[in-house]
């Protein structure tokens, strides 16, 4: 999941745009990008790395300016190369520069519709670079010079009748503004603030509240599914419905696992959220686990954390910290590579002896997707000298694929994938698993939000929302981005692509 945030102030935003990246770090690891407008030019840094190693005094002070855009990546299509780091650039019309958190799913079809019709070059295999040159095109059919706000609605009125798929954006247009925009699913989080100033108004826009929370920003509310917001650069601010048939479709996962727990994410509390998925999945322990022998609740850091306490509290049962967790180490399962997130679970993860031996613990994790994380855990927990391993998930098995921001391209490195309870439990070395029921897991979540009909929960039904996938485009996902495909792309790209617009060193 990438993260995006942008800004359009009356004084430098730079310091800002970096404090909010700093706080959806969480969102992705891999890269991350600023870009700002002072005298009408583009003031661009963008590299590999987290936002601490990829932003350094010289760079902070080149990003001048009263607007700007940033982002976090963590790669979903096309290959990790800091070519395809963001925020991207287009010299016309105007200038432009934009950021996207989401996954396109007709990518091939818009990059034939964008040298055919467009006659533009996508020199990388980012889809958010594709999808910049579309918006791009669509603004360039405006009548006059001058931008007007109608027109930058136009434009994403035709984004949206073109492509599919997930995006949460926001874009930056030369001598215009900020434009920020969201799929008419609103399957991507995205949200605005404001804050008064003694020169005006400022406004801020993040896909999770916390970045406007942290830059001291108010929060005004989400841009709803298929909605636009323009801001112009001196903060007069704009927006308008542009898709036809907007529904409200979250991915339900952002609740499960990605977002942070102080976040709102379309009015629904992501901490509430997990506090429900707690009591409902200590409900659904107590009721079919008769023979309740669990000495201890263990959460597996960082996420579960909530989850755990409250099954805790829901079986009567002590909830103990039996896992440290190294703050050095960021998170596992959005890291690009097998190899690196098997190693990683035990820099990141250390037992406290005392919390398991010759007790029946109960581990709780929010989700199992590979297996990485609770395979090398339970075994740590009976090293640990642990009697009895239980496992429990705050989610349901995952068994499809990911198509809209979450890097699950094949289903066959998922553990659940054609695969029943008790395999999974062998397979992960658990006494006993759990696994939450997907109406539970949505009745969590919709608490806190009546009027969401249906969430995007793909990876736990195979249905997916946009209604345009298939068999044979998971294939070719499958094809073309698991493991070992990654690694060979990731490695093509970094000898063939060096023609990018990276801001040097
Ligand atoms: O079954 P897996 O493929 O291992 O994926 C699931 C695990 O990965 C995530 O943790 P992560 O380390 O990414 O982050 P966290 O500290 O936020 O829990 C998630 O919270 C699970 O623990
Ligand atoms: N996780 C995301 O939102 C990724 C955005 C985009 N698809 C990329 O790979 O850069
Ligand atoms: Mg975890």
């Amino acid at each position: 999941m990438c993260g995006i945030v942008g800004m359009v102030g009356h004084s430098p935003v730079s310091q800002a745009l970096y404090d909010g990246l700093t706080v959806i770090q969480h969102r992705g690891q891999d890269a991350a990008g600023i870009v700002t407008i002072s005298d009408n030019t583009f003031r661009l840094r963008k590299a590999n790395g987290l936002v601490k190693d990829v932003f350094h005094t010289r760079h902070m002070l080149r990003l001048q300016g009263n607007i700007g855009i940033g982002h976090v990546r963590y790669p979903t299509a096309g290959t990790s190369s800091s070519s395809e780091a963001q925020p991207f650039y287009a010299n016309s019309p105007y200038g432009i520069s934009l950021a996207h958190n989401g996954n396109l799913t007709n990518a091939d079809e818009l990059k034939s519709w964008i040298f055919n019709k467009a006659r533009r070059h996508v020199n990388t295999t980012s889809d958010s670079e594709l999808l910049l040159n579309i918006f791009a095109h669509q603004l360039q059919q405006a009548k006059n010079l001058e931008l007007t706000a109608e027109d930058i609605f136009n434009a994403v009125a035709e984004v949206h009748n073109l492509v599919r798929g997930a995006y949460a954006t926001v874009a930056l247009i030369i001598g215009h503004g900020m434009v920020a925009f969201r799929d008419p699913h609103g399957i991507r989080p995205l949200v605005f603030g404001k804050r008064e100033t003694e020169k005006g108004m400022e406004y801020m826009v993040a896909s999770e509240s916390v970045a406007l929370d942290a830059c001291d920003f108010e929060f005004i509310r989400d841009v709803a599914p298929g909605e636009a917001i323009y801001i112009t650069e001196d903060g007069q601010l704009f927006s308008s419905q542009c898709a036809q048939n907007p529904t409200y479709n979250p991915c339900i996962f952002e609740f499960v696992y990605f977002a942070r727990p102080d976040s709102t994410i379309d009015k629904m509390s992501v901490y509430a959220s997990r506090v429900e998925m707690g009591t409902a999945l200590g409900k659904k322990i107590a009721r079919e686990w008769d023979d309740l022998d669990i000495d201890v609740v263990i959460p597996i850091p960082e996420t579960s954390n909530d989850i755990a306490l409250q099954i805790a509290q829901q079986l009567d049962i002590p909830y103990r910290q039996g896992f440290v967790k190294n703050r050095y180490v960021g998170r596992t399962f959005i890291m690009p590579g097998q190899a690196e997130r098997k190693k990683s679970v035990k820099r990141k993860l250390n037992a406290i002896t005392q919390e398991f031996k010759g007790k029946n613990v109960l581990l709780v994790d929010d989700s199992i997707v590979r297996g990485t994380t609770s395979e090398q855990i339970i075994e740590m927990a009976r090293n640990a000298g642990a009697k009895k391993v239980y496992f429990a998930s705050a989610a349901p098995e995952v068994r499809f694929p990911n198509v809209y921001g979450i890097d699950m391209p094949s289903a066959t490195e998922l553990i659940a994938h054609g695969r029943e309870l008790e395999d999974i439990c062998e397979l992960i070395g658990a006494d006993k698993l759990i696994f939450q029921d997907l109406a539970d897991l949505v009745n969590a979540v919709g608490k806190g939000n009546k009027d969401i009909k249906a969430f995007e929960t793909s990876v736990f039904n195979g249905t997916y929302i946009t209604n345009d996938i298939d068999h044979s485009y998971l294939e070719k996902l499958d094809a073309m981005r698991n493991n070992e495909s990654k690694e060979q792309a990731d490695k093509e790209a970094d000898s063939i692509l060096d023609l990018h617009n990276e801001g040097s060193d």
